[in-house]
């Protein structure tokens, strides 16, 4: 099954609740949000009160994107404030199990992402503790990046690890995800799709998210 994740750091922020509705009547199937701290990125973008508030816009799960230093100090206040998945970054985590197992505890879907230059190996001794692995084909920070095509084969790799061990982890792709690149990810294994730029950075909404789920569900053929 193919998933959309429009991811609103290309949305209009003077009207993101017009914005997360318009896609999630598009037929999304997440809300992407990309939380960063002007530590591990040089980008700032939303806290827990950004999740807060669009929590009652939609209806959609809440797929939250840490790109934060320390995210075991914050965990808690976003899985509160409505994240219905937390993503956090294996280079950001020294203790990567003990950080999945707190947001597990809060009843959130975890999930670890891997910088392009992270090999899959470091999730060898979690995956089996995972809702989702986040494949950056960006490095992460900012929208409207190139796709970095030499990462397709870790999508393929992780998509081996986890049929092997008979898991049904999600694996979801993010950065420069268009009509163009969105094939190879999905013939390499990815399910879930995220774009920022190719979503809200057009006219129509409705047809760039459904062209970039034609075009992966062609690959699929
Ligand atoms: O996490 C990030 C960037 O760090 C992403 O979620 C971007 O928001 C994707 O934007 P596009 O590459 O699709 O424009
Ligand atoms: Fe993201």
């Amino acid at each position: 099954m193919i998933k959309i994740a429009p991811s609103i750091l290309s949305a209009d922020f003077a009207k993101l609740a017009e914005e997360v509705k318009e896609v999630e009547r598009a037929g999304a199937d997440y809300i992407h949000i990309d939380v960063m701290d002007g530590h591990f990125v040089p980008n700032i973008t939303f806290g827990p009160l950004a999740v807060r508030a669009l929590r009652p816009v939609t209806e959609l799960p809440l797929d939250v994107h840490l790109m934060i230093e320390n995210p075991d100090r914050y965990i808690p206040e976003f899985a509160e404030a409505g994240a219905d998945i937390i993503t956090v970054h294996a280079e950001a985590c020294p203790h990567l199990h003990r950080t999945v197992q707190l947001i597990r505890s809060h009843g959130v879907k975890a999930g670890v992402v891997l910088n392009p230059h992270t090999p899959p190996d470091v999730l060898d001794y979690v995956i089996g503790e995972l809702d989702m692995v986040l494949i950056m084909t960006v490095n992460p920070g900012f929208g409207g990046q190139s796709f970095i095509r030499e990462v397709v084969p870790k999508i393929e790799r992780t998509a081996a690890m986890i049929k092997e061990r008979g898991l049904d982890t999600e694996i979801e792709v993010d950065g420069g995800v268009t009509e163009d690149t969105v094939a190879e990810c999905a013939r390499a294994g990815a399910t879930v799709f995220v774009a920022g730029s190719a979503i809200f950075g057009k006219e129509d909404r409705p047809a760039a998210l459904q062209g970039i789920r034609n075009a992966a569900a062609a690959a699929l053929q």
